[in-house]
């Protein structure tokens, strides 16, 4: 069976991040499309990665057998409705949309074969992680094209119930946004301790790819490395009594709640 085409529409960040990373797997430029708002976006993709690209969504809708729709939630609908007329029949349709449902998406698209997946910036280092839930219409060839093209950038995993996609935007959609507050507020107190900024920088940037490293290969879970780094009587457990003493796992908990409580309200407020 040939390879299949697969279109863009949005063509930012995210769209960027997996283009790069399919390139980069083999992908072959000819089968890769995308669409965007702006010619000047268009003209950049074009010359960046080779491939072919139009500010007419409708174009690729006609073309591509899978169309990955990268836009922004709140203009979804007004994308969707624009196509149904155009789509190629048995298109798989992938949405990388937060809070925007598949019970939306087939209603302003049509019936078809649908999944839903929520990626992370880290795609554009090839280091990404995405979620991905397939309603019933989606097939074994097409679960397949859909983990070539998320697995291009990083790892992917399915669930099995859509509702878990909120909880996957609150842990790894959102989640590097979380790691580098936490990168920041490192860095100003390395400052406040006496370092320079640079220092601190560099110090609490190559922490956290040494610790996420570890934490990855690790034949133990992350609770067994913090005690491993955490001496009796040390200096470590006194920053870990100070961080449960303010409350961090709590604090952790109620921000994630709040993130997927967001997706579900986007879900409702742009059905
Ligand atoms: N950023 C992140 O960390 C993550 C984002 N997502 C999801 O990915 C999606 C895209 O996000 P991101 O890449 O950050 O957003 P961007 O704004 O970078 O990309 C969206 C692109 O779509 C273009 N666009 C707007 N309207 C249209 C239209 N009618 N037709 C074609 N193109 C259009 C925008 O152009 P213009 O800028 O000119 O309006 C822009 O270039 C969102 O739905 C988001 O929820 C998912 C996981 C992580
Ligand atoms: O903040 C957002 O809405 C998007 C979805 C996940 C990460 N960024």
């Amino acid at each position: 069976m040939s390879a299949p085409t697969i279109g863009f529409i949005g063509a930012g960040n995210m769209a960027t991040s997996l283009i790069g990373g399919m390139l980069q797997q083999n992908f072959k430029p000819a089968r890769i499309m995308a669409s965007d708002r702006t010619a000047e976006q268009c003209d950049k993709l074009a010359r960046q990665f080779g491939i072919r690209a139009t500010t007419d969504n409708a174009e690729l809708a006609r073309e591509c057998d899978v169309l990955v729709l990268a836009v922004k939630p709140q203009v979804m609908q007004q994308v969707c409705r624009a196509l149904p007329a155009e789509r190629k029949p048995g298109q798989l349709v992938i949405s990388i949309a937060a809070g925007i449902s598949c019970a939306s998406l087939a209603e302003w698209l049509g019936d078809g074969p649908l999944v839903r997946c929520m990626p992370n910036t880290p795609s554009l280092r090839r280091q990404g992680v995405s979620g991905l839930y397939a309603n019933a219409l989606v097939s074994d060839t097409q679960k397949q094209q859909t983990e070539d093209i998320l697995n291009a950038v990083g790892i992917s995993l399915w669930l099995e119930q859509e509702s878990q996609i909120d909880a996957v935007t609150a842990v790894s959609g959102s989640g590097p946004a979380y790691f580098f507050y936490l990168m920041e507020a490192m860095i100003a107190a390395g400052q406040q301790l006496g370092l320079p900024r640079e220092t601190a920088e560099r110090l609490t940037l190559f922490t956290a790819l040494g610790a996420a490293d570890m934490a990855v290969h690790s034949d133990v879970d992350v609770a067994e490395l913090r005690r491993r780094v955490t001496s009796p009587g040390g200096t470590t457990e006194q920053a870990i009594n100070s961080f449960a003493a303010d409350g961090l796992p709590a604090m952790v908990e109620r921000a994630m709640q709040a993130c997927a409580r967001r997706a579900d309200e986007l879900s409702k407020e742009l059905a």
